[in-house]
């Protein structure tokens, strides 16, 4: 049997929750803008004509982000890590990425995502019941026992969860999924604050530049490209297209991260989605936070109590 639909604006109402913090994101609200370019090496121009992994650089708007609805909320306390990523890859053609910690969802669709959503807002019990009567959260569970938060925004691993194609000049596609890995560990001893990670980035970047190997796993034809619960064997092959590097940073009312709506299937020729229905949703959901969250801007609405 097919799970019933939920619509944006209902994932939206949900994410929102009581009070709502007008201009901001209904999800993943408090943030930071960065920017900077992808260093591309040329090793993916095998499996796709996308411009932006032809060897050279490509600029970016990006942003850090942790997940929920407050745009106050303590840096540390959130449970998932956020990248975001921006690229004009020639004057018509646009790539917008949007990554988080897990590397897998703990559900397979839209409506069962609902469900979790409820079951968290209803508090720790319920939440261990949706996962009790909820196999495929397994992969998940797995990689929640052993995630260890890091002290930086530069130490963690971002993952695009949903597959995508890589398609070449021969019209042959190869599903993939991507990871952000970095190249520098830090604890979060010592960190304090609501606005740690934030603080934290800041002093790093007016010392050093920030690098993220950008790594791609091929998927076989025994993974289902579709379903973003299942993690893919450890052994499948991965490439590393390039480096992502991050050189500057800027409070998101001011930056030019905040107009920008990191909607998934914004993607230029070379790259296409899967038919993971996961997919769709963020879509039609990113589009009516945003809807939502310009509406407000433009009557300005947007709250002075933002944590510049
Ligand atoms: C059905 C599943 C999902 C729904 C309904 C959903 C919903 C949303 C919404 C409403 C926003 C705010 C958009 C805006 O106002 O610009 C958002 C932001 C975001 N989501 Fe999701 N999301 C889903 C799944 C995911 C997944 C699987 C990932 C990671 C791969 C993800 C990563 C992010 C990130 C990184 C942002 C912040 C982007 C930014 O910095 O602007 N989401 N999500």
């Amino acid at each position: 049997q097919q799970p019933s639909k939920v619509t944006p604006q209902q994932f939206v109402n949900l994410q929102e929750g009581d009070i709502v913090h007008k201009g901001f994101r209904r999800a993943h609200a408090k943030g930071i803008c960065i920017s900077g370019e992808f260093l591309s090496n040329g090793s993916l121009t095998k499996y796709t004509h996308a411009k932006v992994f032809e060897k050279g650089s490509t600029p970016f708007i990006g942003r850090f982000s942790i997940a929920g609805s407050n745009p106050s909320a303590p840096d540390l306390k959130a449970p998932v890590r956020s990248m975001a990523l921006s690229f004009a890859t020639s004057a018509t053609q646009q790539w917008r990425v949007a990554m988080n910690t897990p590397p897998v969802m703990a559900v397979s669709d839209p409506h069962t995502f609902y469900q979790q959503i409820i079951a968290i807002k209803a508090g720790p019990e319920a939440i261990q019941k949706f996962f009790k009567d909820h196999p495929e959260s397994q992969d998940f569970l797995n990689w929640k026992s052993s995630y260890q938060p890091s002290g930086s925004f530069a130490a963690e691993t971002y993952n695009s969860i949903n597959a995508f194609y890589l398609i070449n000049e021969q019209d042959e596609k190869q599903a993939v999924r991507w990871h952000m890995r970095p190249t520098l560990t830090a604890t979060p001893e010592g960190l304090k604050g609501e606005d740690a990670l934030q603080q934290e980035l800041q002093q790093r970047l007016a010392k050093e530049d920030i690098v993220f190997d950008w790594v791609y796993t091929l998927a076989t034809e025994a993974d289902n490209e579709n379903d973003p619960a299942r993690a893919w064997p450890n052994s499948r092959q991965q490439i590393t297209a390039g480096q992502l590097v991050i050189r500057d940073w800027q409070f998101q009312l001011k930056g030019e991260c905040h107009s920008i709506n990191y909607d998934p299937l914004v993607l230029p020729e070379g790259i296409e989605p899967t038919a993971d229905p996961i997919l769709r949703a963020r879509s039609g959901a990113y589009a009516e936070s945003y809807r939502r969250r310009a509406r407000e801007v433009l009557n300005g609405a947007l709250e002075a109590n933002s944590n510049e």
